[in-house]
């Protein structure tokens, strides 16, 4: 039915802090394309405006319509929801490491300017759209909205009431609003070792992916959570205290099988980013699925994806341009309400560990952003239909494990209690995971929750059960044409809402192959090190020292055993001692061999001798041999030459003495004898010192002394 809005029927003013109306003025429509289509410039100006202030986005009015109150349901109830909706992400109690609150809930209205009928992208108007529509005068005749903003946290229904959640934002707000809202203090959650789980719900074109992922003009909650994400670990990191380590693996749940959208991504891990990431799977992808990943329990994270891809980021634009990567193989197809829509969940999971630099520790936590698909009524395309019999079926699960989690709040008050770990993590009732779980007090049967009844429910089972701090966004579109639709969304969201969380900060592993701990022996040795170096030319200098203390020593002092440089270090000083001793050892035997042996004393001889080798000695005994034999002869020579001189004094020839020839021959003979005189005085002497020599080799009790006197009385 085609109506105007009738002045008694428009809805409640409502004022947006920027002062807008409700209905964007010039709506803009936007494609919708993957965050990988934007520059790298763009994201480093969000990364910067991550901080920045920005204006409420609430809407503030106050409804005329009551409160419909029902029995039984507490989206139907909202004094109940009023009652329960105590938490948000800011408010959770806080308890050293723990966490307790429920799902933040929040709500996104599509703008209605965003319409199919108003897009201007060539996207396809579903005919029951175009019977509902008025036709148009100059663009801004709709049909009335049943649903009204009243304030930043509540949306109301003319007919059944209102419904207050942790927020509600304007239709017109941005991303970056959104962002602020919801998933930057998830990050920051992240950053203090908490899992943190954002997701986006809503019908089909309800604006999911345009939230998350965002498009050419506006970023999404994953590049802004990512860009805010970096600059904290860049900051932290430039402390020195904290290593990071960002590994991303991003997957997608396509007619309930999981596949790898990193797997086949290595060629393609170049710069992209300008490049669209989103394509028609009927285009490009139709025969791209590839090989389907199975769940394992796993006692550490509740569940497993066996074999996904992990790749290691080491900045946002390596990490954004994986998920670019990721975007291309996701399935998109056209459907009624969206000419590209997501035809599968998709769950980037962004893992953090941050590393202790002084003591090794470390602990990881894991942000989970999941664009889910979009519910959807049955369409006439055969393959459509069966993609939507699915993502409606694992919706459905989601759906009725958050109706079982919240029943069981609503059931059990004060049920939310930690639990231990469990070793199988097979229990689909309670969590597997390691930090907390809703432990409900009813019966077993009401207890149990359908965890198992779809690959979206098995995959979030350890963040719904506390596992993780969890957000939700819920698009909706407030046009009358969808109302169905956005009551089951804000039935859901109004369930989430129930949903109690109890989580602790991911354990502290104290891991021994750490880096930290290579690091650490690095630096033992290196001290090592430098105290070798320090005691080397500690002990250069004490030996400069030593051998100058020793030259300007008197040689004398070496009689003196006390001469020896004292040094702290007894080996150096022996050294030294040993050193001194074959100086002098040496230079005596130099004095030894020089020709001026004669002049040496016999206290020196003797010392010397005593020092000297025994091969020395030997060496010496046969060239005194050799002297003496000589000694023998000159003896010999000069005994002659005495005889002679003695016939001629007394045959009286005086006279003929000193006549010129006797004359000169009798000088000749008397400079000989002097000549002699002195060879046999070195020869002598020699002997001596063959004497002292050979004392150590004929062991002869006599001493050098009296040898030497032995030879003077001898000659
Ligand atoms: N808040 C918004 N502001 C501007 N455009 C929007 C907004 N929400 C949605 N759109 C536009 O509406 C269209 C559909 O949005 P989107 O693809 O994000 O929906 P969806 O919920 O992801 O749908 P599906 O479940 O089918 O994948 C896109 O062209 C998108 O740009």
């Amino acid at each position: 039915m085609i109506q105007k809005m009738s002045p008694s029927l428009r809805r409640p003013p409502t004022r947006s802090s920027s002062g807008s109306s409700n209905i964007p003025q010039s709506p803009s429509v936007r494609s919708t394309s993957s965050f990988s289509n934007l520059t790298r410039n763009s994201i480093r100006n969000v990364s910067s405006s991550g901080s920045q202030s920005i204006s409420s986005s609430s809407t503030r009015s106050n409804s005329p319509l009551r409160s419909v109150s029902t029995k039984s349901d507490p989206f139907l109830h909202p004094g109940r929801i009023r009652a329960r909706r105590s938490d948000s992400i800011n408010n959770i109690s806080r308890k050293n490491d723990t966490y307790t609150g429920s799902i933040t809930v929040t709500i996104r209205p599509k703008p209605r300017s965003v319409g199919p009928s108003h897009d201007n992208m060539g996207l396809k108007t579903p005919r029951h759209f175009q019977s509902r529509t008025n036709s148009q005068q100059g663009g801004n005749t709709f049909t009335r909205d049943p649903w009204f903003i009243t304030n930043d946290r509540t949306i109301v229904h003319e007919e059944i009431g209102e419904f207050k959640f942790d927020h509600v934002f304007a239709s017109h707000c941005t991303n970056l609003e959104v962002y602020e809202k919801t998933s930057k203090p998830m990050i920051d959650k992240l950053l203090m070792g908490f899992n943190a789980t954002i997701f986006a719900y809503g019908m089909t074109g309800s604006g999911k992916t345009f939230t998350m992922s965002g498009n050419e003009q506006e970023l999404g909650l994953i590049p802004l959570s990512v860009s805010y994400l970096f600059t904290n670990i860049m900051e932290q990191s430039m402390n020195g205290d904290k290593k990071f380590d960002v590994v991303i693996s991003y997957l997608e749940i396509y007619n309930e099988r999981i596949y790898d959208l990193l797997e086949s991504g290595l060629e393609e891990s170049g710069s992209r980013l300008g490049t669209p990431s989103r394509s028609y799977m009927s285009k490009n992808n139709s025969n791209a699925l590839g090989v389907e990943l199975k769940i394992r329990d796993d006692s550490q994270y509740g569940v497993k994806v066996i074999g996904l891809t992990e790749r290691r980021c080491e900045s946002s634009e390596d990490l954004l341009r994986w998920i670019a990567v990721g975007d291309k193989s996701r399935k998109i197809g056209e459907t009624d309400y969206n000419a590209r829509s997501s035809r599968s969940h998709a769950i980037v999971l962004i893992r953090l560990t941050s590393t202790d630099v002084r003591d090794g520790t470390s602990r990881s936590s894991t942000l989970s952003l999941c664009d889910l698909a979009g519910s959807e009524r049955a369409t006439g395309q055969q393959e459509r239909r069966k993609e939507g019999s699915f993502i409606n079926k694992s919706l459905l699960a989601l759906g009725t494990v958050i109706s079982k989690l919240s029943a069981d709040k609503t059931n059990s008050v004060g049920s939310i209690i930690p639990t231990t770990p469990t070793s199988s993590g097979n229990s689909s009732s309670s969590s597997s995971s390691s930090s907390g779980s809703i432990v409900s007090n009813s019966n077993t049967s009401s207890n149990h929750i359908p965890y198992r009844d779809s690959k979206l429910t098995r995959l979030l089972q350890p963040a719904l059960s506390g596992d993780s701090i969890v957000t939700t966004i819920c698009t909706v579109d407030t046009r009358n044409d969808a109302a169905a639709e956005t009551m089951n969304t804000l039935r859901f969201a109004s369930r989430a809402k129930n949903v109690s969380l109890h989580v602790s900060k991911k354990s502290i592993i104290n891991n021994g192959n750490y880096d930290g701990d290579k690091d650490r022996t690095i630096e033992l040795l290196r001290r090592q090190l430098e105290d070798q170096h320090r005691l080397i030319s500690e002990l250069k200098d004490r030996a400069n020292l030593g051998e100058r203390s020793t030259q300007s020593s008197n040689e004398n002092n070496y009689k003196d055993n006390n001469v020896i440089v004292s040094h702290k270090d007894p080996n150096l000083a022996l050294m030294k001692a040993e050193n001194r001793i074959l100086k002098y050892k040496l230079d005596n035997c130099e004095k030894l061999l020089d020709k001026d042996v004669v002049d040496l004393q016999d206290s020196e001889i003797m010392e010397i001798v005593e020092m000297l080798p025994l091969e020395v000695g030997t060496l010496l005994e046969t060239k005194i041999q050799g002297l003496e034999s000589q000694i023998r002869q000159y003896r010999k020579y000069t005994q002659k030459l005495e005889d002679k001189i003695m016939a001629m004094e007394k045959s009286g020839y005086n006279a003929k003495l000193s006549a010129p020839c006797d004359g000169t021959e009798v000088m000749e003979l008397q400079k000989m004898l002097e000549r002699k005189d002195k060879m046999i005085e070195a020869l002598q002497c020699a002997k001596r010192l063959r004497d002292r020599a050979l004392k150590p080799l004929t062991n002869t009790q006599q001493s050098p002394l009296s040898v030497v006197q032995n030879d003077k009385l001898t000659r």
